[in-house]
């Protein structure tokens, strides 16, 4: 379990988190969504005692990171790939988290398998992994004390789909397991197809939060017909609140099969008629955090 409370971090008059709070809970994968700059790695560094809070807290099992006993026993944690020392080979990388946590020799090879770093890739320098490989070792390293916790920032990046595929299944078996998973991304499709719960942040707070499926259910129906008016007023004569898309769609909160009935007794045609389902979340990501878009920090 991962207990955000109120956490604010400001730089010089520039408050890059504010009052962030959420739980990321055990048996679950929470996604940790935002555009670039949104606050996500901060988040994160607070949480693992690299940077410290202006106010506020992160605890992880209920203490903060640097009152862990034997840290990488209880958290796993990814923040940079790219951050290993780049002249160790892979294998001396994991060796050396091996040692320092006290595990098994054996645990080494098992997260080379885990991982599927080959043999001859574990002996070549970092210096000389791609991203993906990058990426790959860091989630070896993140595992190899067994954490009940892993935080990971980014994790997906430089992997290719398949890479991302084999992460996805990798994190899903260790929530199953009753592992606690945080990641981030800024990609919203990446997060949608693994996480159970979604925490999305923009320009520093936290702007939506749910499981997923309650924030796919709060993203309605999309309904299209030639005849718009009239069905936007039948429809708000039933009481439902209409919104009108930018493309000539209209928007609701009610189920698809209630907007069909309400259309079909106002003998409205329809040309489309959709659970807002993906898209929704999507425009609902790109809405809730349009403020700290970069695009529109410029204006
Ligand atoms: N040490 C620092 N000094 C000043 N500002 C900082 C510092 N670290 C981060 N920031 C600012 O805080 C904001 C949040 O940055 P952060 O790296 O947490 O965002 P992010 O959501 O992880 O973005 P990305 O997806 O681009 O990695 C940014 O505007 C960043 O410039």
């Amino acid at each position: 379990m991962i207990t955000v409370h109120s956490l604010t971090k400001s730089y010089r008059g520039f408050t890059a988190v504010n009052d962030v709070s959420f739980v990321a809970r055990p048996g679950r994968v929470t996604g940790f969504l935002g555009p670039n700059g949104a606050g996500k790695s901060t988040t994160m560094r607070i949480m693992v005692g690299l940077t410290d809070a202006t106010s506020g807290s992160a605890t992880i099992l209920g203490r903060h990171f640097a009152d862990l006993p034997n840290p990488g026993r209880e958290v796993g944690v990814l923040l940079d790939a790219s951050a290993q020392h780049a002249g160790r080979t892979g294998r001396e990388i994991l060796a050396i988290a091996q040692r320092t946590m006290g595990l098994p020799v054996s645990r080494v090879d098992d997260m080379l398998d885990l991982v599927s770093l080959t043999e001859r890739e574990s002996q070549r320098r970092v210096k000389n992994y791609s991203l993906g490989m990058r990426q790959r070792l860091g989630i070896a390293t993140a595992l190899i004390g067994d954490p009940e916790v892993l935080i990971l920032d980014e994790p997906a990046n430089g992997l290719d789909p398949a890479g991302i595929r084999w992460m996805r299944d990798l994190l899903r078996g260790y929530a199953n397991k009753g592992g606690t998973v945080l990641l981030s991304s800024h990609l919203l499709h990446e997060i949608e197809v693994i996480a159970d719960d979604l925490v999305m942040i923009g320009n520093g707070r936290v702007v939506a939060e749910g499981t997923k499926a309650e924030l796919l259910s709060a993203a309605g129906t999309v309904v299209r017909t030639p005849s718009s008016a009239a069905l936007a007023q039948a429809l708000r004569n039933a009481g439902i609140v209409v919104t009108q898309g930018t493309d000539g769609t209209l928007r609701t909160d009610a189920p698809a099969d209630r907007v069909g009935e309400i259309a079909l007794d106002a003998r409205v045609p329809l040309t489309e008629l959709r659970s807002a389902d993906n898209a929704g979340l999507e425009e609902m990501f790109l809405e809730l955090t349009a403020d700290s878009q970069r695009e529109g920090a410029a204006a």
